[in-house]
């Protein structure tokens, strides 16, 4: 049966190419619009260009309106959707994705690492085996995944973990679900289903701080009267330098939702150390403690959790537990 699947490119080094001084820029005519002679015969690919746009210019405004064609994609037919995206912000805009589409579609994000006419270039290749996982049955039901570099990812967990390596994109403590294999899509790791928030606006005021050694509370202090949330990713396992607990209770005073994560790479933030400064004080304090995202994760679970109205422990509950 032939399978309908819309590709929305929102561009990225996929849509880039390098000038003759080595410079990689955003292209005037993208090189992916009409380049489909490695579709599977069972696709039918149609083709938008929703941006053009370096995915650190990328906003959760524009991540709004990419899911509002999304859901208009699954009404008019579509079998699934790719979105193309710079690598940059990828991890952010492919799990506000699956926060927010509450659907059985597959939606599968992708993007390269080398421009479209550096030697080497990962593009195609990634598009063709995004387009493959979006035409699988096998890939419904599973939230928005993220496949480069022949591996599929969950938009949940997935990280860029290099800097110019096409291996970039890694799994940390839980690994891949899945590989594309010449064969097809094969997927090997359970999902854990988590709530949806079928929003249609956003709340803006919502920060990320890393903490580090010597850290006191002048950044926390520097926040604006209407902020609206803050993610905090704290040391180790979930632990803050004493000097930031004045002007951290000062914010919770004013209401101010407080997540934390931690800052290391691997694990999850659990309250355990019961010093001045410990998890466990924080926890004590009111801060929720969110396992297993990264801090640019948690930033965007947070805001779509308030800009779904949700707050106290409604709140907390959506926020803090990512793993079960
Ligand atoms: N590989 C890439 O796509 C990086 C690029 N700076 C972007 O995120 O748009």
């Amino acid at each position: 049966m032939t399978k309908h699947i819309l590709v929305l490119h929102t561009g990225g080094t996929i849509s880039m190419t390098e000038n003759s001084e080595g410079d990689i820029m955003p292209s005037q005519h993208n090189p992916l619009l009409g380049a489909d002679s490695f579709v599977p015969a069972d696709v039918e690919l149609t083709t938008e260009e929703i941006f053009n746009l370096p995915s650190p210019h990328m906003t959760p405004e524009r991540m709004l309106e990419l899911v509002k064609r999304i859901r208009q994609a699954e009404k008019e037919g579509s079998d699934g959707v790719v979105i193309t995206h710079g690598t940059d912000t990828l991890e952010e805009t492919a799990y506000f994705l699956d926060l927010t589409l509450d659907s059985a579609m597959p939606v599968v994000v992708t993007g390269a690492m080398r421009s479209s006419n550096e030697i080497g270039s990962d593009g195609l290749e990634n598009l063709q085996s995004a387009i493959k996982t979006a035409a699988s049955d096998d890939s419904r039901n599973k939230g928005t995944l993220v496949v480069m570099n022949d591996e599929i990812h969950t938009a949940r967990f997935v990280t860029k973990t290099h800097t110019t390596n096409v291996a970039t994109f890694r799994t940390p403590t839980f690994g891949p679900v899945g590989l594309v294999t010449k064969d097809g899509v094969r997927f090997f790791q359970e999902l854990i289903n988590q709530e949806v928030c079928a929003i249609d606006h956003l709340v803006d005021k919502v920060f990320l701080i890393k903490a580090y050694a010597g850290m006191d509370g002048t950044l926390f202090d520097a926040l604006p009267e209407d902020t609206h949330g803050l993610t905090i990713e704290a040391l180790g396992a979930g632990n803050l330098p004493p000097t930031t607990l004045p002007a951290i209770q000062r914010l919770l005073d004013r209401n101010i939702p407080i997540v934390l994560v931690s800052r290391c790479f691997n694990g999850v933030a659990q309250a355990v150390y019961n010093y001045e400064g410990g998890g466990v004080q924080l926890k004590k304090m009111g801060i929720i403690f969110c396992q297993g995202l990264n801090g640019q994760k948690a930033r965007i679970k947070l805001q779509v959790g308030l800009s779904d109205g949700k707050q106290g422990q409604d709140l907390a509950d959506f926020v803090d537990n990512a793993v079960s």
